[in-house]
């Protein structure tokens, strides 16, 4: 059995490259064979994972390193039965926090990793017209889009994550967004928001870095978390940032939080949209359908 590796060097700004020279030091003195494929540019999962499904054979195994943005195009990229394994080396490593993996002991994760049963985990599964995949992490609509859109072209960030204050600078651009991002209508199930502000799915707890978004989300079930928060006074609204971060804001009346299996849902007004972090744009009257896949994890 091989252990067929797919590294993100740059995850967490040089902290792929320090975990995977850790790893493949340690197999090496363990004698446990390994092939190493390292991203060489962004976007470079799909065609490694490509290489790495044409060369291995069923009794090898995956190990993908990186963050979040890693892991979700490496699962995107793998057939459904495919078992995999991860060690997160990003900044946020939120799908990391979700599987309750060690972020700092790269060996005693792996050391895990090797003597692991195959367990099932779900990721959301989203459809509509132009946008169709699987989220590892979450699927948000409005602010929290705004606000990554408005973080990755900040410098700020990084400059931020050099001080390993990943979650900070998520913080600092929300901010600046609540400011200026406008409420939008949406219907979901059924149920109507008229000023939807907050909108984001997902099936694990953390967000924007260890931000515990829907607290009692597990990742090894097939609930699907859907908090939504309404644009109300700016005060408020700035109150509550907090209380996220502390997992109270679920005692706010200006927040909904629906669980559900399957989410169908139409926006009134084209929306910017989060996915694993990477923005993408829903139009209005399009139908979004969410639900979740069933994936299997050696951890
Ligand atoms: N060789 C490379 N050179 C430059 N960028 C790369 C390279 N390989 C991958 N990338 C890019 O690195 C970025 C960071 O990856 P990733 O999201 O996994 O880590 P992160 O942003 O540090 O952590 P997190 O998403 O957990 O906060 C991705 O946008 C990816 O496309």
């Amino acid at each position: 059995m091989n252990y067929y590796i797919l590294a993100n060097p740059h995850a967490g700004h040089g902290h792929g490259k320090q975990v995977t020279d850790e790893l493949t030091s340690y197999l090496t003195h363990k004698k446990i064979t390994f092939r190493l494929f390292e991203t060489h540019q962004p976007f470079d999962e799909n065609r490694l994972m490509a290489d790495i499904l044409a060369q291995k054979t069923a009794a090898d195994r995956i190990l993908i390193i990186g963050g979040d943005g890693t892991i979700s195009l490496s699962v995107n990229a793998l057939p459904e039965n495919q078992a995999f394994s991860y060690i997160p080396a990003g900044s946020g490593n939120d799908f990391g926090r979700g599987l309750g993996i060690s972020l700092k002991d790269t060996i005693a994760t792996f050391d895990n990793i090797h003597k692991a049963q195959p367990k099932e985990i779900f990721m959301l599964n989203y459809v509509s017209e132009n946008l169709s995949g699987l989220a590892t992490n979450n699927f948000g609509i409005g602010l929290d889009a705004a606000m990554v859109d408005a973080t990755n072209k900040s410098l700020t960030k990084g400059v931020l994550n050099k001080f390993k204050s990943g979650q900070l600078a998520y913080l600092l651009s929300a901010l600046h967004v609540v400011l200026i991002k406008k409420p939008f209508g949406v219907t979901v199930n059924g149920v109507r928001f008229d000023k939807a502000f907050l909108f984001t799915m997902t099936n694990h707890s953390f967000f924007g870095g260890g931000i515990p978004l829907a607290p009692d989300a597990k990742i090894t079930d097939s609930d699907i978390h859907l908090i939504e928060l309404d644009r109300f006074n700016i005060v408020g609204v700035f109150a509550l940032i907090p209380k996220i971060i502390q997992a109270k804001h679920f005692a706010s009346k200006h927040v909904h939080h629906l669980v559900d299996k399957k989410f169908e849902l139409v926006i009134d007004s084209d929306q910017l949209v989060q996915i694993d972090g990477e923005i993408h744009k829903l139009k209005a009257g399009q139908k979004l359908t969410v639900t979740t896949q069933k994936r299997t994890i050696l951890k």
